[in-house]
């Protein structure tokens, strides 16, 4: 990959603001993922995690600093076949009477020659969906599905493209402990074949191991940005408010980043 030979991030945020609804919700962060990296961006409910990936696809616009996304700016970049987005607790279904291939085939579109999906297109669905372990409801509707084989049905429309980029905004987020592993599986699959990773986190759980480096942020600012924490995702963390739920008047302790 020419990045990894030049050493060229394949995100890079400097700097970047953004606001949503006239309130500053990223306040000037700096985020890299280097090539064949996995970074975890971690934080409380509403620090500015999603809308720090939604910057980097162009979801959310941004009011200052620069964003470069394989060493183009984000405004010139036009080859998103080379990014899987998976966005945040949304189903592939939203009442729109498809099937699981239709829906996965759809992340081939960006690959397929002139809009049509080839021999080689449809190997690649059937792959994508065999990884996520989805291959048997290939046929039913993306109506008949858990929350947990949704997000697999998801991850498979993004993996379909083969990309060379991942992003992920809280993949495991009301997952099922098995469709939890299979995920966790597939993703070490893509990091093995060197994809590059950003996973929005709200604790580092099963795929603790896969992750190199982890970014904090605490209202839209990073706090803290070098080794994930160990063993125990956020509670590991120095100034985690933790209270416990048998103890109904104690104040939140501060232990952890992430709050
Ligand atoms: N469309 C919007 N208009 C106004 N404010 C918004 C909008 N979307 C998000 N926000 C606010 O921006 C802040 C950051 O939201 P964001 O979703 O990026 O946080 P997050 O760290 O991903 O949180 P969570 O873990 O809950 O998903 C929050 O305070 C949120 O309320």
């Amino acid at each position: 990959m020419d990045e990894a030979r030049s050493g060229e991030p394949v995100i890079s945020l400097r700097r970047v603001t953004a606001e949503l609804g006239a309130r500053p919700v990223l306040r000037g962060i700096d985020l890299t993922v280097g090539a064949g990296e996995v970074v975890a961006l971690l934080g409380a409910n509403g620090s500015g995690k999603s809308t720090a990936v939604r910057t980097v696809i162009g979801q959310v616009p941004v009011t200052g600093g620069e964003i470069e996304i394989f060493g183009t700016p984000r405004r010139r970049f036009r080859d998103w076949a080379r990014v899987g987005y998976v966005p945040q607790r949304t189903t592939a279904a939203g009442g729109v009477p498809a099937t699981i291939t239709e829906v996965v085939a759809s992340g081939r579109l960006s690959r397929a020659r002139f809009g049509v999906l080839r021999r080689s297109d449809r190997d690649a669905v059937r792959d994508a969906l065999e990884q996520v372990g989805m291959a048997d409801r290939a046929k039913d509707s993306v109506n008949a599905l858990s929350g947990g084989q949704h997000q697999r049905v998801l991850i498979a429309r993004a993996l379909v493209s083969e990309p060379d980029l991942l992003i992920m905004d809280e993949p495991m987020a009301g997952v099922d402990l098995a469709s939890q592993e299979v995920l966790a599986a597939t993703l070490r699959r893509q990091v093995e074949r060197g994809t590059s990773v950003l996973l929005v986190l709200h604790e580092l759980g099963p795929l603790e191991p896969l992750i190199d480096r982890a970014v904090v942020l605490r209202d839209g600012c990073v706090l803290h940005d070098g080794p994930p924490p160990k063993a125990v995702g956020q509670h590991a963390l120095p100034g985690h408010d933790h209270v416990h739920p048998h103890d109904a008047d104690a104040a939140p302790v501060r232990t952890g980043l992430l709050t």
